[in-house]
């Protein structure tokens, strides 16, 4: 493992901020820390970054108890969502800052900048200094700087968040990218479950300071540890007290085996999907089918439907939500 990090605690003013957090960072893995703010990923990742001090338990990296090493011993990189660049040194310059500090021989730097200019596509912005970077190739050159030194482990805290969604989207697939070609250990932190789900290998979930679930995003969207994960991971309604994905239901003009009738309250097409607003017994809910079903039910709204969960749909019951 290259991370291990047990029983940690953390509280701040005597409020709890993590609980008894455990979690094991495969090495050349790419680990998301997922949930909603203010559940405690910063500072889970600032405690992996020796930036804070857990209150009790342990944090090993590559085997080595790093609990109570400062940041600088830990060999780890970081990229922050407000990357703090040098404005005043190029964008050479600002990726040589970890090698030059070291020391290394001129050539060996000018070598290493360049490939990992490369690396992030900023091989011909050199020359140029922050301010007349875009945000996105800004946070290239940020994870240019903090791989130059060859870290054990590469520590992103929201490293897109300050980012329109155009970029970020772009930037989530060349992170992939990056990650299946230098394949050091990465762990980053998201409050977006798809940004999380397109990049990480694994996921762990974190609410209010406690690890939720942990596993592939296959596993985590697919078999949610309870009703928070689900909602947290992707759209969910309810059909017969259960919550199910609007995708797994399945709706029809006549009556099926374990159907349940419908009021089509909506229809609302986004492109190839169309999202079916209905009234169940009172209660709402919704599917989300393809565009070729509703024409093929000649869908109106107030219309009387038939609908079921698909055979491969998964659902929760919804008696264990937590209030
Ligand atoms: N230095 C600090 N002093 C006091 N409280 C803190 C400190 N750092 C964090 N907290 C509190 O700890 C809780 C968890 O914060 P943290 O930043 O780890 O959450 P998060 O999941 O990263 O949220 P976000 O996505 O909003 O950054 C919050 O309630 C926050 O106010």
């Amino acid at each position: 493992m290259a991370i291990q990090v047990s029983g940690v605690n953390k509280a701040f003013g005597g409020t709890p901020v993590l609980s008894d957090v455990s979690i094991d960072v495969a090495a050349g893995s790419l680990t998301a820390l997922l949930g909603p703010s203010g559940g405690g990923k910063s500072t889970l990742l600032r405690v992996i970054a020796g930036l804070e001090t857990p209150d009790t338990g342990t944090v090993l990296i590559s085997g080595v108890d790093a609990t109570r090493l400062s940041p600088q011993r830990r060999n780890v990189g970081f990229v922050f969502q407000h990357y703090a660049a040098f404005k005043h040194m190029s964008v050479f310059k600002n990726v040589a800052f970890g090698l030059e500090i070291r020391k290394r021989p001129k050539d060996e730097i000018r070598k290493r900048v360049m490939e990992l200019l490369e690396l992030v596509h900023l091989e011909n912005f050199a020359d140029r200094y922050p301010a007349q970077l875009s945000g996105g190739q800004r946070q290239r050159m940020a994870l240019a700087r903090a791989l130059a030194v060859e870290p054990q482990v590469l520590l992103l805290d929201e490293p897109f968040g300050a980012l329109d969604a155009q970029v970020r989207k772009e930037l989530r697939t060349w992170l992939r990218r990056l990650h299946d070609e230098v394949h050091v250990t990465t762990v980053f932190v998201t409050h977006d479950q798809e940004e999380a789900i397109e990049v990480a290998d694994t996921i762990v979930v974190l609410a209010d300071g406690q690890v939720k679930q942990i596993g592939s995003p296959t596993e985590v969207y697919d078999n949610p540890a309870d009703p928070f994960v689900m909602r947290f991971l992707g759209p969910v309604t309810e059909l017969d007290g259960r919550l199910v994905r609007p995708h797994d239901i399945e709706i029809g003009a006549a009556q099926e085996n374990g159907s349940v009738p419908a009021t089509v309250t909506r229809i609302v097409r986004l492109g190839f999907e169309v999202r079916v607003e209905l009234l169940i017994d009172g209660q709402e809910a919704w599917a989300q089918v393809t565009r070729s079903t509703v024409e093929r039910l000649n869908l109106r709204p107030d219309q009387v439907i038939h609908v079921w969960p698909s055979p491969a749909a998964r659902s929760l019951a919804l008696s264990t939500t937590p209030a």
